[in-house]
């Protein structure tokens, strides 16, 4: 269920990961479909849809090995970040704060307040400067994911929306760490995505959500997990 260190670059096969898991029927679902990190997003509630500790802990105890939970963060408070995380333990803790309001600093900083936990770091993809967000973490995150991003937005992600797919390409050149690719990603453009970007993952979201609706849709999922697999490089 955990990662006993820090995941190797080149991961054996394409990494699946799919949020926003937020019932206990759809972490084992998820989990039976074979989808490698099962997200949930943690919170107190300040971001919409965030859940609390007590309904995370129950949905973690749901995940089926190998399969592991990964908790998405959005608040850039460090103290809450550690306090959760060790309440939960979760394979991976995944920080989704923009890059204005968590810096690479407070990153090292939260790992040292968790000795050996395996952090996710969210990189926004909007342009050149993304390039060098993604340098800044080397050293300090153990996975970093390319995401899609909003000007203004408090967080980065869950647009729905695609990104300029020749700096997340650029970014997986320079990354010494795992790098999962996501922003809109879903069954039909995974394949593609995976051919232009060669990550070591691929994340969706809005994209295997039921239509109109944040469940999932669990055709959709699987067959995302199913394209992410056979589009794997050998
Ligand atoms: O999962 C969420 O609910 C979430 C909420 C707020 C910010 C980010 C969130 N999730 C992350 O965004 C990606 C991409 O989303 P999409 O596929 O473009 O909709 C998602 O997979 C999480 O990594």
């Amino acid at each position: 269920m955990f990662y006993a260190q820090c995941p190797p670059r080149r991961l054996r096969a394409m990494l699946t990961q799919i949020y926003e898991i937020s019932t206990i029927e759809e972490a084992s679902a998820v989990s039976a479909i074979g989808v490698d990190h099962v997200g949930v997003l943690v919170g107190d509630g300040r971001f919409p849809r965030e859940l609390p500790i007590s309904a995370a802990s129950e949905i973690a105890a749901a995940i089926v090995p190998p399969s592991k939970f990964s908790a998405l963060f959005l608040t850039c408070d460090l103290s809450l970040i550690a306090s959760w995380a060790r309440e939960l333990n979760p394979a991976i803790v995944h920080l989704g704060a923009s890059a204005e309001l968590l810096s690479p600093q407070d990153v090292a900083s939260l790992k040292r307040m968790l000795p050996g936990k395996v952090v996710m770091r969210s990189i926004p993809v909007f342009g050149e400067e993304s390039v060098a967000i993604a340098r800044s973490y080397v050293g300090i995150a153990d996975f970093l994911l390319l995401d899609s991003y909003r000007a203004t937005d408090k967080q980065i992600g869950a647009l729905g929306v695609t990104h300029d797919w020749g700096i997340s390409r650029r970014i997986v050149d320079l990354a010494p760490v795992p790098v999962v690719l996501a922003g809109g990603l879903g069954p039909d453009n995974v394949a593609e995505a995976i051919r232009t970007v060669r990550p070591a993952g691929v994340d969706s979201k809005t994209r295997t959500d039921q239509d109109g609706s944040h469940a999932k849709d669990l055709d959709r999922v699987r067959r995302f997990h199913e394209a992410a697999r056979a589009a794997a490089p050998s």
